[in-house]
């Protein structure tokens, strides 16, 4: 089962569902616990210890800070000496504060200097906008080398847009109760690492959370890389190199090849089988991929699976000519680049159209495609264009999200953001047609093609900045990682 993210109206419906142990408190206890344990972990891996240690706790008005709270009794019980700050003093979850008192917890207007960690307990699911001003000045004035902790949400940052406020808290470990909220993964460097605390919410048989997200919101999902692994092309027995898929790549031109280099390197390395490719840059692509059958026109193209049209194909008359009938065929075709760029003047080529289509923007590009800025809401936008236009769209970023017309939304964080250079586009866009040529629903191809588009860059970087090529060459060792 791919990993699930919900809504806050989601994530109260499941906990409604649990009838009594919300309402007797079983579900803030575990909660609780939960975050104590990780803030021992922490506090164990980096001071040795939690006797004696400086724990402070920040605490809103909410059940957000009655967490931190009930977290801080059990973090004193436990001989670590806790201090925390009330925000909103006449409403601090009462429990939780009269339990952090009889464990000898301390009430303070002001935080200790030195501490050992922070537990952000300030707002969760409740949280709207930035931190106010008040919380905002404790955290101005906390170490930057203190770890935070986060309680669910790191405040600030949006349950379900995953938008960072300003300010927002930046959390070290972000502690989360029973199912992943849409911002651990729209927000995810905003939260650090993110831990999952059972608290006995109840599932459906198949290991997912009863969602109740309505069918109009889109539902967020992450591939886990099992999944990828087992969804990516490995040639089998009786495999040749037509039964694969063949690809064909437009893109570049002779006098700007390296789009179309890198695109149809992408798409040799990334299955086995065949790539084609079609435009002015044949000889330079041929010169660099032997491998690639390559010719100029496309009436002598030959047959393929899917379509790549995009990076450095062109706008022009002759491009738009071209786009038209690749689109008119019922192959799948990804379109990126200079292709998102014709379809922006002539949306009716791909509106509706019924064979699988995959378009792959970036911020810039989908603003030009829709006219409209993609915004803070990026989950609600590019799941909002997807069912307009009935196509699978896939939004580049950190964050790369690819949505269907039915409102399914694949996520995937990269990790790192060594990718964001030049040329890396092209790379994505021939990982992703080659996987749709091999027979992958868009949003898979999509997916599958983020995840190990990431892990190339992470693995050709190793902590220094890479090009497009350095990327492109390590999507071999990528993949090995994911399909041993
Ligand atoms: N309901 C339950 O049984 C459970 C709730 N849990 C915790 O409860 C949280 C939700 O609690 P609440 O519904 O009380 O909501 P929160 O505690 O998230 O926040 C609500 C309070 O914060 C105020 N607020 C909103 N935005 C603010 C901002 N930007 N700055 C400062 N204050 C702001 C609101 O006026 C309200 O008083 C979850 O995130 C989770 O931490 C967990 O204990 C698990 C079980
Ligand atoms: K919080």
């Amino acid at each position: 089962m791919p990993v699930s993210y919900l809504t806050a109206d989601a994530v109260r419906a499941e906990e409604r569902a649990t009838g009594e142990l919300l309402t007797n408190g079983t579900l803030m206890r575990r909660a609780s616990h939960g975050v104590a344990q990780a803030v021992a972990a922490l506090l164990a891996e980096r001071t040795n210890g939690v006797v004696g240690r400086a724990v402070g706790i920040v605490v809103g008005a909410g059940d957000n800070g009655g967490d931190a709270l009930y977290a801080g009794a059990e973090l004193a019980r436990r001989g670590a000496a806790v201090s925390a700050t009330l925000l909103a003093p006449d409403k601090a979850h009462a429990g939780g504060l009269a339990a952090l008192r009889r464990a000898r917890g301390r009430v303070v207007e002001t935080l200790p200097s030195s501490l050992d960690v922070v537990i952000d307990g300030v707002v969760g699911i409740g949280g709207h906008g930035p931190l106010r001003p008040a919380a905002a000045t404790v955290f101005a004035s906390v170490d930057p080398l203190t770890p935070i902790v986060a309680v669910d949400l790191p405040s600030g940052v949006d349950a379900d847009t995953g938008q960072i406020n300003q300010p927002a808290v930046r959390a070290d470990v972000t502690v989360t109760f029973g199912v992943r909220r849409h911002a651990h993964l729209l927000a995810a460097p905003q939260c650090g690492r993110v831990e999952l605390v059972d608290i006995g919410l109840a599932e459906d048989p198949e290991g997912a959370p009863l969602v109740s997200t309505p069918p109009t919101r889109p539902r967020l999902y992450a591939l886990t890389d099992t999944e990828i692994a087992d969804a990516w092309p490995v040639p089998g027995p009786h495999d040749d190199k037509y039964t694969q898929g063949v690809v064909g790549v437009i893109a570049g031109s002779h006098r700007y090849p390296g789009a179309g280099i890198l695109c149809t390197g992408a798409a040799v390395t990334a299955t086995s089988g065949m790539t084609r490719y079609v435009g002015s840059a044949h000889a330079e692509v041929v010169e660099h991929f032997p491998e690639v059958v390559a010719v100029p026109d496309f009436a002598d193209a030959g047959r393929v699976q899917a379509w790549i049209v995009g990076p450095g194909a062109g706008t022009d008359d002759a491009a738009v000519d071209l786009l038209g009938k690749i689109l008119a065929t019922e192959l799948p075709v990804l379109v990126d680049a200079d292709g998102l760029t014709v379809l922006s003047q002539h949306p009716e080529l791909v509106r509706g159209r019924e064979a699988p289509t995959l378009l792959t923007p970036h911020a810039g590009e989908f603003a030009r495609l829709t006219g409209e800025e993609v915004g803070a809401d990026r989950l609600g936008t590019v799941a909002g264009l997807a069912q307009r236009w009935g196509v699978t769209v896939l939004l580049k970023g950190r964050i790369t999200l690819v949505a269907e017309p039915d409102g399914t939304v694949f996520g995937n964080d990269a990790e790192s953001s060594w990718a964001a250079t030049a040329g890396a586009g092209d790379v994505l866009s021939g990982i992703a047609g080659a996987l749709l040529a091999a027979g992958l629903p868009p949003i898979w191809a999509g997916a599958a093609a983020a995840r190990v588009h990431a892990r190339a860059a992470a693995l050709a970087s190793g902590g220094a900045p890479i090009g497009a090529s350095n990327l492109l060459a390590g999507l071999r060792p990528a993949l090995r990682t994911l399909l041993v």
